[in-house]
């Protein structure tokens, strides 16, 4: 009961903040709504009595009258309370997501957002967010309304005969204990339901995705794809068709107890009426009041199950936004506290999770301030993960990664993004204009973008995509896409992979004043001499500044102050091209084997 009362204080709180003077209508008028059948039942005894009694017309005009404004009350008051119920729901939908994104946001760790619990509830707290909290407020207050009308009508039949309603409001009770029960069943299924029902949502994006669309097609992958689908959605559905039936068995034998309890008071009162015990105008009232019964116990379990599922996501919202932020509270070192010692890896073990296996075991390096690192080694040697460990988008299961002497989880994590550059491996194609798509890369919190063109000239030149850029229709501001139309400009257009991967090394050279410059696999979609001319543009940019770049192409790394060879997660060699190249281990054989195939003269610097 707590935990409903605190669920729908928090709901009409947000309302509340929204729009004060909307929900105190809404309130009211939802209130109103529910006292209108009960005045309506107790208007009619009283004009019915007053016509039996050969009452004059002066004495029946008025509840004329009266029932003549309780009727057009009546008539208005579902599409005004639609209009606000709607205008509510916008203005409480606008916040509920500033905060549930706000606070999706405080969530840095890809740990954490990788997690498949996390996914689910982030999924139910994303379909609160959606119109949850005003789904509450709809069904608590849609709730109330009933809870008023069942009041007020055994209220009004007090004076016909207590028991009557006394049984009148008993008849709720029923349908409340039913309910309850059916809700807890039905917290279980949307929570057991909830893999199910996101691999079905997977099955069913990639059936329509663009970026898989190439796929599926050519490997006719689309029968197998919506069988899949289809499954997932077969278990979803079963899972609902059980909680329909359980519903359906619950709601027939209610309503066919409420038809019982109301022919008998029907019986009841007319019999009583017969042997003169009750007027004209008490049979009319009872008539009137057992039919809005009936009327307000359905809504009103329905309002009731709607409040408990509405309730159940909008908890999952609730638990979300108290979620505390998952890089803990930093204290405000906020920079180097021990000198410029650089970068050191101390011992640093990690998996992905405790089911999983090393990626790294025992990796530790240093990178000295102004040191210019390459990063080289098989697939899955664990390369991508060092990078990401840098930017502390995972932290180490074990051992440190200290920046100037300080380990990265007591630097704010903010602080030390602010001082990372980074182009990675699985870079991000955003569907905005070329202007944006460079200028996202020097955010850094703030809600606008400064796309000047003279910023972004620079780094494009260096990633080599500036002149592309020029061509293209409406230069720098041409939207990158051919599925979202800007009527306002030119056509959308697509760029080519290559062109993508520049784009994205401009994004990360606009913000290369940083302290450290990460680059994984910067140029392994470009041709052969824009590789070229991009790494000397790289390696000039490089100099002097600290820098990782991760690379399989080993004809690009050969100039770096050091070179780490990782194997199985652990450092197999390091040092220079020239060191490593005389020790003829793992790097040599490798740097030969892809010399050969470029022609490459092993012993140069
Ligand atoms: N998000 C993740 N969750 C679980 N395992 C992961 C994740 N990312 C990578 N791995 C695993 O970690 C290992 C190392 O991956 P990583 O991407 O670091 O390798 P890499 O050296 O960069 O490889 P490549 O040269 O292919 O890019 C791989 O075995 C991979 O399966």
């Amino acid at each position: 009961m707590t935990a409903v009362l605190s669920r729908a204080g928090a709901a009409l709180l947000l309302a509340w903040r929204a729009r004060p003077a909307l929900l105190c209508g809404y309130v009211a008028a939802r209130l109103l709504s529910g006292a209108l059948p009960a005045l309506a039942a107790w208007l009619t005894k009283v004009g019915i009595d007053r016509v039996v009694a050969g009452g004059a017309a002066a004495a029946v005009l008025p509840v004329a009258a009266a029932l003549a404004a309780a009727g057009l009350l009546a008539a208005l008051g579902p599409p005004v309370l639609r209009y606000v119920q709607a205008e509510l729901g916008r203005a409480v939908a606008v916040i509920a997501k500033d905060r549930l994104y706000a606070a999706v946001g405080r969530f840095t760790l890809l740990q954490t957002l990788e997690d498949p619990a996390f996914r689910d509830r982030l999924r139910m707290a994303e379909q609160a967010g959606n119109g949850g909290p005003s789904q509450v407020v709809d069904s608590v207050l849609g709730v109330a309304q009933a809870v008023v009308t069942i009041a007020g009508m055994a209220g009004a039949l007090v004076v016909v005969s207590p028991w009557l309603a006394a049984g009148l409001a008993a008849a709720a009770v029923p349908a409340l204990v039913a309910e309850l029960r059916l809700s807890r069943r039905r917290a279980a299924l949307t929570f057991s339901l909830s893999p199910a029902e996101r691999r079905e949502l997977f099955y069913t994006d990639l059936l329509t995705d663009l970026s898989a669309a190439k796929e599926v097609r050519l490997f006719g992958a689309g029968d197998l794809l919506r069988h899949r689908m289809l499954n997932e959605l077969r278990t979803v559905n079963a899972g609902h068709r059980r909680m329909d039936r359980a519903e359906l068995g619950s709601q027939v034998s209610l309503a066919a107890l409420s038809a019982l309890f109301a022919g008998a008071a029907v019986a009841w009162t007319l019999v009583a009426a017969a042997a003169g015990r009750l007027s004209a105008g008490d049979v009319g009232a009872v008539i009137l009041a057992v039919a809005g019964v009936q009327a307000a116990l359905s809504g009103g379990v329905q309002y009731l199950a709607l409040a408990h599922h509405a309730g159940l996501l909008f908890d999952h919202y609730r638990s979300l936004l108290a979620t505390p932020p998952d890089a803990g509270a930093a204290p405000a070192v906020g920079g180097p506290v021990a000198g410029e010692t650089g970068i050191v890896l101390d011992d640093v073990w990690f998996r992905y999770g405790d089911e999983h296996p090393w990626v790294l075991r025992g990796v530790s390096v240093a990178i000295p301030p102004g040191c210019a690192v390459a990063v080289v080694g098989e697939n899955g040697a664990g390369k991508s993960t060092l990078v990401k460990l840098l930017c502390r988008l995972y932290d180490p299961t074990r051992g440190a990664i200290r920046w100037d002497g300080v380990d990265l989880r007591d630097l704010p994590v903010e602080d030390l993004r602010r001082r990372v550059a980074a182009v990675f491996q699985d870079f991000m194609c955003y569907e905005l204009t070329a202007a944006e798509n460079i200028a996202l890369g020097d955010t850094d919190g703030r809600t606008t973008l400064d796309t000047d063109a003279s910023r972004l000239a620079e780094p494009a030149t260096r990633a080599g995509i500036h002149d592309t850029l020029l061509a293209l229709p409406g230069r720098y501001d041409t939207l990158l896409s051919r599925t979202f139309v800007d009527y306002d400009r030119p056509e959308g257009v697509l760029l080519s992979g290559g062109q993508w991967q520049r784009l994205a090394l401009a994004r990360a050279l606009l913000r290369g004043q940083r302290d450290l410059l990460i680059l994984d696999e910067p140029s392994s979609g470009l041709d052969a001499a824009a590789e070229h001319r991009v790494h000397r543009t790289i390696a000039a940019h490089r100099d002097g500044r600290t820098s990782v770049l991760v690379s399989h192409r080993l004809n690009t790394v050969r100039d770096a102050d050091r070179i780490v060879v990782l194997a199985d997660g652990r450092i197999a060699e390091t040092g220079t091209h020239a060191s490593l190249m005389a020790a003829g281990g793992t790097y040599a054989t490798l740097f030969r084997l892809q010399a050969s195939g470029y022609d490459l003269d092993p012993a140069a610097p």
